[in-house]
């Protein structure tokens, strides 16, 4: 099979092991920068133009598609899928995964577990929305964050009103989120291919602090998934539309609540803490839907 790689960087660690988990199964391996692209539209013939030449003859694509370029890259995935190409992550799915507005809505109407949020349009009862949220202490994020910049934690009223009106004022789009103590500054990223969990692990904040990023200097274990965690962890990625997805929850009083579902998950982290290959994974759902 021809499987082409929409990635930026040919060097990351995800993109390495997707290419060695392909080669080492036959297929053809090609990564594409989906940034320099050209897409053709006429009647019934989509065409993709990449360095000069035509893409043609691919089974299935793999979106590693960066938060920063999620416009253009959903465009050039939504192109293959003209052509006919299975795509691992369905462009719809991943345009929803991107506004944590819009997968926080649809994983409240699968029914899942949330941390209680409110969102306004730059409200100037500030106040309320605290109260609605909860009460202090809040975690304040901005909508458009990653790898956990620009989520904060306002311990007091005071605080999470300065820091809510701080944000306003910028004109910064933000949710405002009931913090869930008894995380303990930890979370679990599930990982899920094709409707079943083929990794787990904890990742716990470093010292003082409560966000478990390993951007942000966490460390992470492989953990054992109760049968709630994984049934949640499950049903969020179908919601989503996820064929592959890193589903991140909290560990909570009333069980567990789901704090995103990821649509482009790294492979470092999970891999390293699970010993498990899961870029095989993805390259045997791919193998599983392209024909
Ligand atoms: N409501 C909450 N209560 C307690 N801890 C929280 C809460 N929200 C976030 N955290 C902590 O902060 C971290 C970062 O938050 P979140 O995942 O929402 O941000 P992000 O910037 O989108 O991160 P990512 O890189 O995973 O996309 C979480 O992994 C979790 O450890
Ligand atoms: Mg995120
Ligand atoms: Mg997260």
């Amino acid at each position: 099979m021809k499987i082409v790689i929409l990635s930026q960087n040919p060097n990351l660690y995800s993109t390495k092991r997707l290419i060695e988990a392909g080669e080492k199964k036959g297929h053809t391996m090609q990564v594409i920068d989906h940034s320099k692209c050209d897409l053709i539209i006429e009647k019934k013939k989509p065409g993709l133009i990449y360095q000069g030449k035509e893409i043609t003859d691919v089974d299935g694509v793999i979106p590693r598609i960066g938060a920063s370029i999620t416009f253009y890259g959903t465009a050039v995935v939504r192109q293959f899928e003209m052509m006919k190409v299975f795509s691992a992550v369905e462009s719809q799915a991943l345009v929803r995964s991107r506004d944590k507005l819009r997968s926080l809505q649809i994983l409240s109407r699968a029914g899942l577990g949330l941390p209680k949020t409110v969102f306004s349009n730059y409200s100037k009862n500030v106040g309320a929305i605290i109260e609605k949220a909860g009460g202090a202490p809040v975690v304040i994020k901005l909508l458009e964050g990653t790898q956990g910049l620009g989520v904060v934690l306002a311990d007091n009223q005071n605080s999470a009103e300065s820091i809510l009106e701080a944000f306003n004022g910028l004109q910064a789009r933000v949710i405002v989120q009931e913090f869930i103590k008894e995380a303990m500054g930890a979370d679990i990223r599930v990982f899920v291919v094709d409707g079943v969990v083929v990794g787990a692990m904890k990742r716990q904040g470093k010292e003082g602090e409560f966000r478990s990023n390993l951007h942000r200097g966490g460390s992470a274990d492989i953990i054992q998934l109760s049968d709630e965690e994984e049934n949640a962890a499950l049903k969020a990625a179908k919601a989503m539309g996820l064929g592959v997805a890193g589903v991140d929850l909290l560990q909570s009083a009333r069980g567990p609540l789901i704090l995103e579902v990821n649509s482009s998950p790294g492979l470092e982290g999970i891999e390293a803490a699970t010993g498990k290959d899961i870029a095989g994974r993805i390259i045997k759902y791919i193998e599983r839907n392209a024909d």
